[in-house]
């Protein structure tokens, strides 16, 4: 039997979006039609492969078999069962377009990728929810603990809030569609797994507080449509305020934003990159033309007015 070729894209993303750490993500998509993802190519082969293209192709492990791309194919022949053993093996290509360390979700969009074009590929063995939890288990064997908040809006598109429960790992939220996401990456690697490493072990009681009133709040007036009240919830009390050193110019950023119309502004997952949220394309263009300005630090840092991508990962056949 034959299985026709697959090619999966999976959209950057911004982890916590600071008021829901490790509870909320957003995907991404650049106004001006850039793509900000990775793509994996699947083709039918006698034996398991793996080739890495893409300008961030040499900043990841020399062995394709550390590539969590290949950890993910072995995952998900494991996850098969006995069923594996009648299908064929697969041919794969990680386009790797975006930087590591990144805080866009780069190996989360890896992973999205991977396990959405295997899935097609094979015939949908697995469900939407069985997916993300794979997808969860792989991200969490990189930054070293579970966590969905880049995988799953990158998988399902839009804005995203964890549930983890039982068959629904993660529920849409409603989005406020204008929004501008202004995404700037400085250009330097901060590790997921350090950037967590450095926060408290236990928070105090009064940010405990806050985290759940934002985040209900905020929940609260996305279903309502209240933009104001929305905005003034986006606020970190969780990372931020450990993980900023780690970002030069941060507090200038922030300044900038906020006396330039800006809704809010934050880290992106566990950083170097942050965003800025408006609802004025004006203020979008100038806010973007101040972070690549003052916010990037070498020739490997970007800067993207975006809105949500709503679409998540894609999963299409191509020609063999
Ligand atoms: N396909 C892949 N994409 C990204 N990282 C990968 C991939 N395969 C293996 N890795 C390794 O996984 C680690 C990813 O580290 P980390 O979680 O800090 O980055 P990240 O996922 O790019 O971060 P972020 O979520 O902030 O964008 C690196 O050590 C990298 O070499
Ligand atoms: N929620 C994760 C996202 C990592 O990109 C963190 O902030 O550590």
């Amino acid at each position: 039997m034959d299985f026709n070729p697959v090619k999966a894209y999976a959209p950057a993303s911004i982890g916590n979006v600071s008021l829901g750490f490790d509870l909320l993500g957003a995907a991404l998509k650049p106004v001006d039609g850039t793509p900000l993802g990775d793509e994996v190519e699947v083709r039918q082969a006698k034996q398991f492969s793996l080739s890495i293209k893409g300008p961030f192709a040499d900043k990841l492990p020399g062995d394709p078999k550390d590539n969590i791309v290949s950890q993910c194919y072995d995952y998900f022949h494991q996850q098969l069962g006995e069923e594996s053993q009648t299908l064929p093996a697969a041919a794969m290509t990680l386009y790797k377009n975006l930087p590591i360390g990144s805080g866009l979700g780069s190996s989360a969009c890896s992973v999205v990728a991977a396990f959405n074009g295997l899935n097609a590929f094979y015939g949908k063995p697995f469900t939407q929810n069985q997916l993300l939890l794979m997808m969860g288990e792989l991200e969490g064997r990189i930054s070293g603990s579970i966590h969905y908040d880049n995988v799953a809006p990158c998988y399902l598109g839009g804005m995203v809030l964890m549930a983890e429960h039982a068959d629904t790992v993660a529920v849409n939220l409603p989005v406020f569609e204008h929004w501008y996401w202004v995404t700037c990456y400085s250009g330097i690697k901060v590790s997921t797994a350090e950037a967590r490493d450095i926060l408290p072990k236990h928070i105090p009681m009064a940010d405990t507080l806050a985290y759940g009133r934002q985040l209900a709040v905020f929940t609260h007036a996305l279903h309502s449509g209240n933009e104001t009240l929305a905005a003034a919830m986006m606020q970190d009390v969780i990372a931020e305020p450990y993980r900023k050193q780690l970002l030069p110019r941060f507090d200038e950023a922030r300044d900038f934003v906020m006396q330039n119309s800006g809704l809010a502004f934050g880290i992106s997952g566990s950083g170097p990159t942050v965003f800025a949220v408006t609802n004025s394309k004006a203020s979008a263009e100038k806010i973007n033309q101040w972070l690549t300005q003052n916010y990037i630090q070498n020739e490997q840092g970007f800067s993207h007015i975006c809105q949500l991508d709503l679409q998540g990962s894609t999963a299409t056949k191509v020609s063999s």
